[in-house]
């Protein structure tokens, strides 16, 4: 689900990871009570399904650079909760917020198969999604990073250092909304762009993307946690106010006739979107 190194995250936060939980508990309980064997044969085989994905897909897919696994342990090994509680970072962070593997090695893929040369990413943290986009840039390829905390910005950037491919990444430490605004009056058009910042901010981010002409006319936009846990398709009652931010911005794309997207069910869901010409 996360990065291939070792991470100490105990806690899910994609569906299928929320999935694997409580089949798990349900499992369990099914083993202590007295459920027949067909039952439990059946569970059982439903959970070792769900259980086994993420780790296979992960197997499967290329490995990451040295530099990535070298961000993703650091990330992990942050007293994050530490850093908030002195003021060192604007609001509490946490390593899940890190993509990983999986998404990581997606994203780098997007980057060689759409041949971009600039890409923008709105949402740096620690800088996993950028260095890998960055890895699969040509030499003279660049990546713009929008972030509003300056020390995960720094602590981004230290690690960048730590790789050949660092020096393509311009991070601009500022609200996305901001830096989007300044790219617009700049005339600057990006060949792909990934969204990852403030999930009730989506809506805007699509919104100035597009009126303000920062997509290429062939250009790809990657958005992450479009599927929140799955808050969007389970009961009302369930959803927090990122989960309705979310619903409202798979609703406003789906909507929109500029576009075509889809909706990928990679980690916590990955949309692709592409403008009609
Ligand atoms: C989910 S994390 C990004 C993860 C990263 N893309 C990766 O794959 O490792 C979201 C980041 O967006 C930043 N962020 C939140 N609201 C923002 C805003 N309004 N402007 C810029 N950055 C923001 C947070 O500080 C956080 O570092």
């Amino acid at each position: 689900m996360t990065s291939i190194v070792e991470i100490n995250t105990a806690r899910p936060v994609t569906p299928h990871g929320i999935l694997v939980e409580e089949l798990r508990k349900t499992l369990e309980m099914a083993e202590a009570a007295s459920v027949s064997t067909e039952v439990l044969t059946s569970l059982r085989l439903a959970y070792q399904l769900a259980a086994g994905l993420d780790t296979y897909t992960s197997e499967c897919t290329t490995k990451e650079s040295s530099a990535l696994t070298a961000l993703a342990l650091k990330t992990s090994n942050e007293n994050w909760r530490k850093r908030f509680g002195d003021g060192e970072t604007v609001r509490q962070l946490e390593q899940e917020m890190l993509s990983g593997h999986l998404e990581g090695q997606t994203l780098k893929m997007f980057v060689r198969m759409t041949k971009a040369k600039r890409v923008l990413e709105v949402g740096m943290f620690t800088g996993y999604s950028a260095l890998a986009m960055a890895e699969a840039l040509p030499d003279d390829g660049k990546l713009v990073a929008c972030e509003v905390d300056a020390y995960v910005a720094s602590f981004a950037q230290n690690c960048f250092a730590d790789s050949p491919h660092g020096d393509k990444i311009r991070v601009e430490v500022a609200p996305a909304l901001e830096t989007l605004r300044k790219l617009v009056a700049a005339g600057e058009c990006f060949d792909l762009i990934f969204i990852d910042a403030d999930k009730k901010e989506y809506v805007e981010y699509f919104q100035t993307i597009l009126d303000g002409n920062l997509l290429a006319s062939d250009g790809l936009i990657c958005v992450d946690n479009t599927l929140l846990q799955g808050q969007p398709y389970l009961p009302r009652e369930k959803r927090t106010a990122n989960g309705d931010a979310i619903a409202l911005f798979n609703s406003t794309v789906a909507q929109d006739s500029r576009v075509e997207q889809v909706l990928l069910p990679v980690r916590d869901g990955l949309t692709l979107i592409q403008r009609l010409n």
